[in-house]
């Protein structure tokens, strides 16, 4: 099988903020996050295309870490930082493309299995979830829990790991302490009752990443 290789990104991507349009990645751009997902979902390629790139701008401007969920043909004609993929986009995708155009990869596990997968396409980082129960996504799985997360974490030793689902701003120490690199959030910024005070709180917990 052919070896694919990825840029690598920060070890510790810090607070990973998920959203689903320009206007919140322009916000938390504006506060100081690095890391951040454009991840809007079921629209056609080009329904989504003015987006992709008015994201990719702002990523630039701000000197960002900006992911492209999904529509990975567009992350790579306009020159994203990196694409999230996960298990069922890995059987569509074209990794090897993404590969040569430079962009980096992340990919998403639910178990085992498919971190042994996730694993063997070398990706730049690997997100596990989901952690708790969410309500931002209907999950074929069960939470994994902090004891597995821990588990898996010390499994990866020195890749760079994001801890995605159910993370709330009260439980990011305990899944922190886990020793993982980073915490996705949707709901606890996009349904904060004070967005700017979560993100606040969230970026002093989690941090912005390594350079
Ligand atoms: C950081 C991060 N982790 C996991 C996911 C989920 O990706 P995926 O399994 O492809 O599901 P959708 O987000 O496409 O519904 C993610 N987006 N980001
Ligand atoms: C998009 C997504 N992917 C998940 C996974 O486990 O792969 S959990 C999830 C939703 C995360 O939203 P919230 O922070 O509101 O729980
Ligand atoms: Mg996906």
């Amino acid at each position: 099988m052919l070896t694919l290789t990825f840029p690598a990104t920060s070890r510790r991507l810090g607070l990973y903020p998920v959203v689903d349009s320009v206007e919140w990645i322009e916000r938390l751009l504006g506060t100081g996050v690095k890391t951040i997902q454009l991840r809007i979902k079921d629209k056609r390629d080009e329904e989504v295309e003015a987006d992709v790139v008015a994201a990719i701008a702002l990523g630039k401007r701000y000197n960002a870490r900006l992911f492209i969920n999904d529509y990975w043909r567009l992350a790579i004609k306009h020159g994203a930082y990196g694409v999230h993929l996960g298990q069922e986009d890995m059987d569509v995708a074209n990794l090897a493309a993404i590969s040569e155009a430079g962009l980096r990869l992340g990919l998403s596990t639910h178990d085992n299995m498919e971190m042994d997968r996730a694993l063997s396409a070398n990706p730049s980082y690997i997100a596990l979830g989901h952690v708790f129960p969410t309500q931002t996504k209907q999950m074929p799985s069960s939470p994994q829990g902090l004891n597995k997360l821990a588990e898996h974490i010390q499994t990866l030793g020195d890749y760079s790991t994001v801890a995605i689902g159910g993370i709330s701003l009260d439980r990011v120490p305990a899944v922190l302490a886990t020793g993982v690199g980073s915490v996705a959030v949707v709901s606890a910024i996009t349904q904060a009752p004070d967005w700017r005070a979560a993100t606040a709180k969230l970026l002093e917990l989690a941090g912005t990443g390594d350079e």
